[in-house]
């Protein structure tokens, strides 16, 4: 029998899902966030039913801490109504599903039994053998140019020199060095992955470095940076391009004379480590305008990759759809992209690459779950980003949708404004 935990701050709500739920399932209430990331550190739950708007910690709040303690329990998110941005958040942060209010009993109930069947389902599965597909990420590459890419990746990944890996975010970049360190021969030791941008420039000396006991006041032990942690393995270093200036100096040293000295530090450690590095921004630029030693640069990019947009690779782009409806399909059907998804999907400019395109995809699935087709609306793309269409592509959804104008704009996946547009722009009676 699944165990539900309900959480909400107010009472009313709170006994109503209750009353429904007990005698289907096992059911425990919790006060508010506090109150059930309290109940969720002493007991595990199959599904947590959780309002959004509750104060001091909201419902995404929980979300957030669970996932980040590991807690992998199904989360559906009671939202308020009309509040879709929330919806889309909670589903990046990994709910399984959202409701807005009011929603039906029966509704709910649905969704629970739809869970119930899946992990019994799960639970069988895991009996036979665990499912190790998406252990090891995969990595998608159909287009020429990116085949490229990993071809010169294989190539380097052998020898120990450090490589940088540059393109846009979102691109694959920490994708590609994992795979560098993968094909190494130090595949067998650590990967240790830091974002230079995500640790505050105060504290990132003696993360990277690590620290005597005493260096500064809260140094109570002695930490070996990350530096240390990737002894024998690889340590990639992402978002170089806005280290400080000092520590540009500091990681010169370090790549020169291949030790390192922790802060408060006296003797040098000897480092066994491949370094990769990655930038999403012109490196060259910062040297010419004098924000990034040109003498690190040049130590930087002995070997460099360059990872293309995904809007140059849109051999890609279907493919890594389909690997991400596969990865991220928890319902008990089958979903696929209908064909004007898939062609709306080849016109579109992914600002943000292919995370973008996972995003967009997740996002999706959750509105096709039921119908199984991802249609054009679903994947809820920002028009801006659509390459114009033109007269001849906007003829034949016409033709396709036998002149129906409805039918033609959800082929081409846009808009009835947009089409009318369009037809305006082109002429088209
Ligand atoms: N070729 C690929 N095959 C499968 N998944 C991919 C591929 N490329 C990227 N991804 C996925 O897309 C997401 C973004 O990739 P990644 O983190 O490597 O990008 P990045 O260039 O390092 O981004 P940033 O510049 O923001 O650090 C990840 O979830 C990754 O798993």
């Amino acid at each position: 029998m699944l165990k539900v935990l309900i959480v909400d701050d107010d009472k009313n709500s709170r006994e109503v899902i209750k009353l429904a739920l007990e005698r289907i399932y096992e059911v425990e209430v919790a006060l508010n966030g506090v109150h059930a990331l309290e109940l969720m550190k002493k007991n595990s739950y199959d599904v947590v039913i959780c309002d959004y708007v509750m104060n001091e910690v909201d419902g995404i709040e929980v979300l957030k801490k669970m996932r980040k303690s590991g807690n992998n329990a199904v989360f559906i998110l009671i939202t308020a109504f009309g509040s879709s941005d929330t919806a889309i958040k909670a589903i990046q942060e990994g709910a399984f599903e959202y409701l807005s209010k009011p929603f039906k009993m029966s509704k709910l109930k649905q969704i629970l039994a739809e869970i119930e069947k899946s992990l019994s389902e799960k639970k069988k599965e895991e009996a036979v053998e665990t499912n190790k597909d998406f252990e090891d990420e995969q990595i998608i590459a159909d287009s020429p140019v990116f085949l490229e890419v990993l071809k010169q990746m294989a190539r380097i990944a052998s020898s120990d020199v450090p490589v940088l890996i540059t393109g846009e975010s979102g691109v694959g970049k920490e994708v590609v060095a994992k795979s560098i360190h993968k094909y190494s021969k130090r595949k067998k030791g650590p990967f240790v992955a830091v974002n230079c941008n995500a640790i505050p420039p105060s504290l990132l000396e003696s993360e990277l470095f690590g620290y005597e006991k005493g260096a500064f006041t809260g140094a109570d032990k002695s930490k070996p940076g990350y530096f240390e942690q990737a002894q024998k393995g690889t340590l990639f270093l992402d978002e170089i391009g806005d280290l400080e200036f000092d520590l540009q100096v500091k990681l010169l040293r370090v790549l020169q004379e291949n030790c390192v000295r922790r802060v408060g530090g006296m003797k040098d450690i000897k480092l066994d480590v491949r370094y990769i590095f990655a930038t999403n921004v012109d490196l060259e630029q910062k040297v010419a305008e004098g924000k990034f030693r040109a003498d690190l640069y040049y130590r930087l990019k002995v070997a460099e990759i360059r990872v293309p947009p995904l809007r140059e690779r849109t051999e890609d782009i279907i493919p890594l759809a389909n690997y991400f409806i596969k990865k991220y399909n928890f319902y008990n059907r089958e979903i696929r992209l209908s064909q004007g998804a898939e062609r709306l999907l080849l016109k579109y400019r992914f600002p943000g690459n292919v995370r973008e395109l996972e995003n967009i995809i997740r996002a999706s699935l959750i509105k096709a779950r039921y119908t199984g087709v991802i249609m054009p609306g679903d994947l809820g793309l920002k028009e801006e980003h659509i390459k114009e269409l033109n007269r001849e592509e906007i003829l034949d959804a016409l033709k396709k949708a036998g002149n129906n104008r409805k039918k033609a704009a959800e082929i081409l996946g846009i808009s009835r404004a947009t089409f009318y547009r369009l037809l305006k722009k082109f002429s088209i009676e």
